[in-house]
């Protein structure tokens, strides 16, 4: 991301803070990038699941209608909304995910304008462990370091977030890499063409599209919609991000073949979680 600007977007403030927040961990006895690699070297991160397997199986997926899967997101707040669930237990809240048929859950671990942490992922992995077919677990993250990638393995991450507007060329291919070294396919999350046809470069399997502009914070869900074409007959999970709030909303997709869907906040303000999530996708009761 470029220098300092005078009026700096949401993105450009998250980045900012984050870059101290990652420096700080470094520095901290017992969390040096040295001591967190020395901890996956000694086999202490918990085993994980491969993204692409997994987003393609859902409770529908073997029926002869199958329906879009579920990548379910633990959202306390947002700069958008502000507090949107502060008093939802995560390790709780992803239970009823991983039974009502998530694929993936997104844990947001940004602590100053989402309230999360790598505690909340860390304990929503334990909370999933055991159970039958278990989703994969996201870092929800604003992610420009190594650092970071292998602290999301170390505490039980199976994939990561990597936001293309965020980085270089270099950084993006670089963290690509490193991710898939560790095991973990990326979700590459692209807001445009641009992004799109980067995102494609770099080889990237999982692709989610944000229909929120991060600048903005604008939402449209004809986003994802506009870029469906450039991902045809390719070998690419598309996925749409944000915004996404009623089974309307996932039909007109599945008319589009996209693959998936990732739901923050309807689903943490939904009151019944699991006839939200069979409502929303269409998947068999
Ligand atoms: O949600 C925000 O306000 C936001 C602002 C700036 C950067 C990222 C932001 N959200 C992260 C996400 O990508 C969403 O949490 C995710 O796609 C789910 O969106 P929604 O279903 O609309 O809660």
């Amino acid at each position: 991301m470029s220098g300092p600007s005078k009026n700096p977007t949401i993105l450009e403030k998250i980045y900012a803070q984050r870059r101290l927040d990652v420096e700080q961990a470094k520095a901290t006895p017992g969390t040096s990038f040295e001591d967190i690699n020395t901890y996956l070297a000694m086999g202490l991160a918990p085993k994980l699941i491969p993204l692409v397997p997994r987003l393609k199986t859902n409770p529908s997926s073997s029926s002869t209608n199958p329906s879009l899967s579920l990548m379910a997101e633990i959202k306390r707040a947002s700069p958008s909304k502000g507090a949107i669930a502060m008093d939802t237990n995560p390790a709780q809240q992803a239970l009823k995910y991983a039974e009502a048929g998530a694929s993936v859950i997104s844990v947001l671990t940004e602590p100053t304008w989402f309230k999360g942490s790598l505690l909340d992922m860390r304990l929503v992995r334990q909370a999933v462990d055991q159970t039958p077919n278990r989703p994969a677990i996201l870092r929800k993250e604003f992610i420009f370091e190594e650092y970071q990638i292998a602290e999301a393995r170390l505490h039980g991450a199976d994939t990561v977030l990597l936001i293309v507007a965020m980085l270089t060329h270099e950084q993006l291919t670089a963290l690509y890499k490193y991710s898939c070294s560790l095991g973990m396919e990326p979700l590459v999350e692209v807001n445009n063409q641009t992004e799109m046809m980067r995102a494609l470069e770099l080889g990237a399997k999982v692709i989610g599209v944000n229909n929120r502009n991060l600048h903005s914070f604008e939402v449209d869900l004809g986003t994802t919609t506009k870029l469906v074409d450039l991902v045809k007959e390719k070998d690419v999970i598309l996925c749409a991000l944000s915004g996404i709030s009623g089974p309307q909303d996932v039909r007109v997709y599945k008319e589009q073949s996209v693959h998936a869907v990732l739901v923050g906040e309807a689903l943490m303000r939904a009151q019944d979680t699991t006839t939200f999530i069979r409502e929303l996708l269409e998947w068999p009761a």
